[in-house]
């Protein structure tokens, strides 16, 4: 029988290449991963929720209605303590232009240029969420969270996003200074996924009679 088709409904690219590794990592059988290149193109609704989760949803259930394809999405940010949660759902914006990695990192860190050592601790958040249209439709909803604390200058080259700036709890080196392996075990992104496996890895199998 021909592979079941899981659409990843991201436009980042660096984040589509984590999905794509954590869920290949998981070695699920029967699942073929496509991203938003391999199907026609749908009309994305902007992503104005008030929490990661609504997010999440909305984008798993756009990608899910225009293609009948189950579809996982991962709405994310970082959560910083010293302003209060922000950037949140706004990280990919938060400098005004989406996607903006650099000149998000560098508004970030102005913000944070009087913040004492003590108070700079943050998390990554990652939602992610599954909607099976052969299903009944309702998603299934997982969260992973990575604590840490913001540097005052960035280090790194790997990753994407505000990973030059973050030190997770319990390390001396900054996100971007993981190796993809070491990111994909601590993350907040490969947490949340690896509680979505045992729902995809039933996706996989065919319908019990
Ligand atoms: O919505 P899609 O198309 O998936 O891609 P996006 O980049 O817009 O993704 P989000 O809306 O979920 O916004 C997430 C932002 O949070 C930040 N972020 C999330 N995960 C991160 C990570 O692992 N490392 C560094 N920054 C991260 C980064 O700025 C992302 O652009
Ligand atoms: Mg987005």
């Amino acid at each position: 029988m021909a592979d079941r088709r899981l659409l990843l409904a991201s436009r980042n690219s660096k984040k589509l290449v984590e999905l794509t590794r954590v869920l290949a990592a998981a070695g699920i059988d029967g699942i073929e991963i496509v991203g938003l290149d391999d199907v026609p193109a749908y009309p994305e609704a902007p992503e104005t929720g008030a929490t990661f989760e609504a997010n999440a949803i909305g984008k798993a259930r756009d990608g899910a209605a225009a293609t009948g394809l189950p579809c996982v999405a991962d709405d994310s940010g970082l959560e910083v303590d010293a302003l209060n949660g922000m950037p949140g759902v706004l990280s990919a914006r938060w400098s005004g232009r989406h996607g903006d990695d650099v000149g998000n990192t560098a508004l970030l860190l102005a913000q944070l240029a009087d913040v004492p050592d003590a108070r700079r601790g943050a998390r990554f958040v990652s939602t992610c969420a599954l909607v099976d249209p052969a299903a009944d439709g309702t998603p299934v909803v997982v969260r992973g969270e990575w604590p840490g604390r913001i540097l005052r200058a960035p280090r790194g080259e790997g990753g994407f996003g505000y990973d030059p700036v973050f030190v997770p709890t319990g390390a001396d080196r900054t996100a971007a200074e993981l190796a993809p392996a070491e990111k994909d075990a601590a993350s907040h992104r490969g947490r949340a996924l690896r509680y979505l496996i045992p729902t995809l890895a039933a996706l996989g199998r065919p319908a019990e009679r």
